[in-house]
């Protein structure tokens, strides 16, 4: 049976470690800090539209990782700016019965385009997935999922393309796991249509009124789009997927509020921000390929100016973000 060994226990890691306890697959959950010793310690305190239970996980911390065996499935859970670092570190670790970690599967789960070409640097084998998952974490120890009646919706295929016997193993569990997972051989293009939406997520950094957000937010994803189009992309439309997805929803009451996805959440732990993977990979795109990018580039100066002054989500009014940018 594939083991996972699952690389950062924040909102998407650590949930993916609870329902592969939950459901029976092999795991291990690495992460680092405060967060991994507390689960560690006292559990996962995990709230599902379901209910709230604290599951005690196999756990590891990045200071001592588990040995590697033959058979092994690394995922990386961490956010797009740390898969350099992660992937230098794992890469080169001795499997047991000989071979480094960079000849086993490796799964990059991060919101962007940028996770695996870094990650082919080292992998050999890299499956791409595109995540949706309404998933929390601000408090040490907890974390929130609200979709149902699964936990979340994955694409996922080999990258840059294709489709093979590991790839289908890994939606197999995924779907015994309770997401809505499906194999695509065209993951770029799924990995592209998610990112249109990301570029949003740096509106809700800034205070304003909601009109003016939903203005910003729609001509963010429509610049995107326009270089991602021009970059040579084709993003994927929602009519695509085989599976059926219609049903899936964010549970109301489930904790999870509208406007604190997980760049919201970052900037709110105060950790670094994942915006020059989101926001920015529009804007080096745009000028690769000579389309500008206004819009990107004013949300991701004015994140980079936030996170530079130390100031939580809200702190700063949209209307500074788009002064002088045409909307
Ligand atoms: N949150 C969400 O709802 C969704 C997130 N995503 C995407 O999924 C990816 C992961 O996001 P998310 O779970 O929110 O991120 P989080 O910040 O919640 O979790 C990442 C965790 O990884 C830890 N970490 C960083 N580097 C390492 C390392 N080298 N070894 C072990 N642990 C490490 C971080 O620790 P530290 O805090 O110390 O940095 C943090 O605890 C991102 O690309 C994100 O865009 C996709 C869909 C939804
Ligand atoms: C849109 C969402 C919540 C979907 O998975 C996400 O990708 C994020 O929080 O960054």
């Amino acid at each position: 049976m594939t083991r996972y060994i699952i690389i950062g226990a924040g909102a998407v890691g650590a949930s993916l470690a609870a329902e592969f306890e939950t459901h029976g697959i092999r795991y291990v959950l690495v992460g680092r800090g405060a967060q991994i010793a507390h689960i560690a310690a006292y559990g996962l305190s995990y709230r599902r539209p379901g209910g709230h239970r604290v599951l005690r996980l196999n756990t590891a911390d990045t200071a001592a990782p588990p040995a590697l065996h033959p058979g092994d499935v690394l995922v990386l859970a961490v956010k797009a700016q740390d898969v350099e670092s992660a992937t230098e570190f794992w890469a080169w670790r001795q499997v047991e019965g000989g071979g480094f970690a960079s000849e086993l599967p490796l799964v990059t789960l991060q919101n962007g385009l940028a996770a695996e070409d870094i990650a082919l640097r080292r992998f050999d084998r890299v499956y791409a997935a595109s995540i949706r998952i309404p998933a929390h974490y601000t408090v040490t120890g907890e974390v929130v999922v609200g979709g149902e009646p699964n936990v979340g919706i994955v694409a996922l295929g080999r990258y840059p393309e294709g489709l093979d016997d590991t790839a289908l193993s890994i939606v197999t569990d995924l779907s015994k796991a309770g997401y809505l997972a499906e194999a695509r051989p065209d993951i770029r293009r799924w990995k592209a249509a998610k990112l249109e939406h990301n570029v949003t997520n740096a509106v809700e950094l800034f205070a304003g009124p909601s009109e003016i957000r939903s203005k910003a937010a729609a001509s963010l994803a429509q610049e995107a789009r326009t270089v991602l189009i021009a970059a040579g992309y084709d993003p994927a439309a929602p009519s695509e997927w085989k599976i059926d997805i219609s049903s899936w929803r964010v549970a109301p009451e489930s904790g999870i509020k509208p406007g604190q996805q997980s760049t919201w959440q970052s900037f709110t732990r105060g950790t670094s921000s994942e915006v020059d993977y989101l926001n920015g990979e529009i804007v080096r795109l745009g000028r690769i390929h000579g389309v500008a990018a206004p819009l990107n580039t004013a949300f991701q100066q004015a994140a980079a100016r936030l996170a530079l002054e130390g100031h939580a989500p809200g702190t700063r009014g949209i209307a500074e973000v788009l002064d002088g940018v045409a909307l």
